[in-house]
């Protein structure tokens, strides 16, 4: 175990609420959000590929808050920098602005590798880019695993189960991909980094971890990005078209960021090696989470169908048994409690956009810039 009881319990505080906190206390007690001491032989250094992202920043959030030493690496394509803007300056935190996709020399105790674009329409917009991101940047990263001898913990996905012939997912299930489909750039590129890192571990011994993430909702969502928590948000605040793609029978299983970022923190400090699912298996059809979303914000959006996107799977639910045995976590946060704190990000996102945003429809497209929002 890298990390002492002490840090444990940390991991299990409410860091967004500190942080809210802090950003409304009129008199604040330092320019930045507090953080613990941790004795030097506590505190890592810890590289976030992908850290000014959505999930990425949210768990550089929690590791700075533990103490430790925090580097982002992140070429700002779907991140951005105002969800690490807090911590700029911090003599623990360090920004990078560069791309996985070359090699960076770094020391490092640990590696979050959680660069790469997520959404389906962003993912797609550039497929060669995505496929050089998932195999020349993993490939990087386990170099400089190898090289500074640090622990790695790869971002992996459900989707490299595809469209599943079995439910709920279990992680021995080997998946059902389409190699030659819009969506294989991400789901095949995330298969084969899976590959490069128990290739590098049996090769040469390098220590990693496997998550494989289930949809994930939050704050610091990007507000263009596409996927059916946002789109579903922003069409309802603003009273225009909830756009249901097929006929909503498909269904997905959702969990809030907060508990991700506590999965990951302890998939990384245990001791178990083969890959795990992260996610909560609450499980909705579209069509019924298109109808909640309306309820919660108290909507008067109509419900629209709009042609299926090729090859999206029927249902993901995760099985979590193995994330329960062998590395002590469950998701804690009901879906509907984090529904809310979204929408509440959301309402103050789109006040920043002056009232109006356009969410990412299904094609394939790149995620708007807002300069002043960056
Ligand atoms: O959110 C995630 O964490 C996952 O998102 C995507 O996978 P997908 O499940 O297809 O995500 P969404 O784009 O949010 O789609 C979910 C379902 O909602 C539907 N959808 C999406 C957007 C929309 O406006 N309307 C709509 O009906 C989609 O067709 C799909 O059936 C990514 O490919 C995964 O890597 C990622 O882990």
């Amino acid at each position: 175990q890298l990390l002492g009881p002490s840090v444990q319990d940390a991991v299990k505080e409410s860091v967004q609420e500190q942080l809210a906190l802090w950003r409304t206390d009129e008199n604040k007690p330092g320019r930045y959000p507090p953080v613990k001491r941790l004795p030097p032989n506590e505190r890592l250094r810890i590289l976030v590929t992908g850290g000014a992202g959505f999930v990425g920043s949210n768990l550089v959030d929690r590791l700075m808050t533990m103490g430790h030493e925090v580097t982002v690496l992140d070429n700002l394509f779907t991140g951005r920098k105002k969800n690490v803007a807090h911590w700029l300056g911090h003599p623990n935190f360090n920004f990078v602005i560069g791309d996985v996709v070359h090699p960076i020399m770094l020391e490092v105790d640990q590696i979050y590798h959680l660069a790469c674009p997520a959404s389906p329409p962003h993912y797609q917009y550039n497929p060669i880019k995505t496929i050089k991101t998932s195999v020349e940047g993993t490939l990087n990263m386990l170099g400089l695993a190898k090289r500074v001898n640090a622990r790695m913990l790869l971002a992996s996905t459900s989707e490299i189960y595809g469209d599943p012939e079995i439910h709920p997912q279990v992680e021995s299930y080997w998946g059902n991909v389409n190699t030659i489909g819009p969506r294989a750039c991400y789901d095949e590129g995330k298969r084969v980094a899976e590959t490069m890192m128990y290739s590098y571990q049996r090769q040469v011994g390098v220590d990693v971890r496997v998550a494989r993430i289930f949809n994930t909702f939050g704050p610091r969502m990007h507000p263009n990005d596409g996927r059916v928590v946002s789109n579903f948000i922003i069409q309802a605040l603003q009273d225009k078209d909830i756009t249901v793609y097929g006929d909503g029978s498909q269904t997905r299983s959702f969990q809030f960021v907060d508990d991700l970022v506590g999965g990951l923190i302890s998939l990384m400090n245990g001791n178990y090696t083969l890959p795990v699912n992260l996610g909560n298996p609450d499980e909705y059809t579209i069509a019924h989470f298109a109808t909640a979303i309306k309820r919660l914000v108290n909507s008067n959006s109509n419900i629209v169908a709009l042609p299926a996107t090729t090859d999206d799977p029927h249902k993901r639910k995760p099985d979590i048994t193995v994330a329960r045995t062998k590395i002590g976590w469950e998701p804690a946060v009901p879906v509907e409690q984090g529904l809310v704190k979204t929408i509440e990000y959301f309402k103050k996102e789109l006040d920043e956009y002056g009232g109006e945003i356009v969410p990412t429809g299904p094609q394939a497209s790149k995620p708007i810039p807002v300069a002043s929002t960056q």
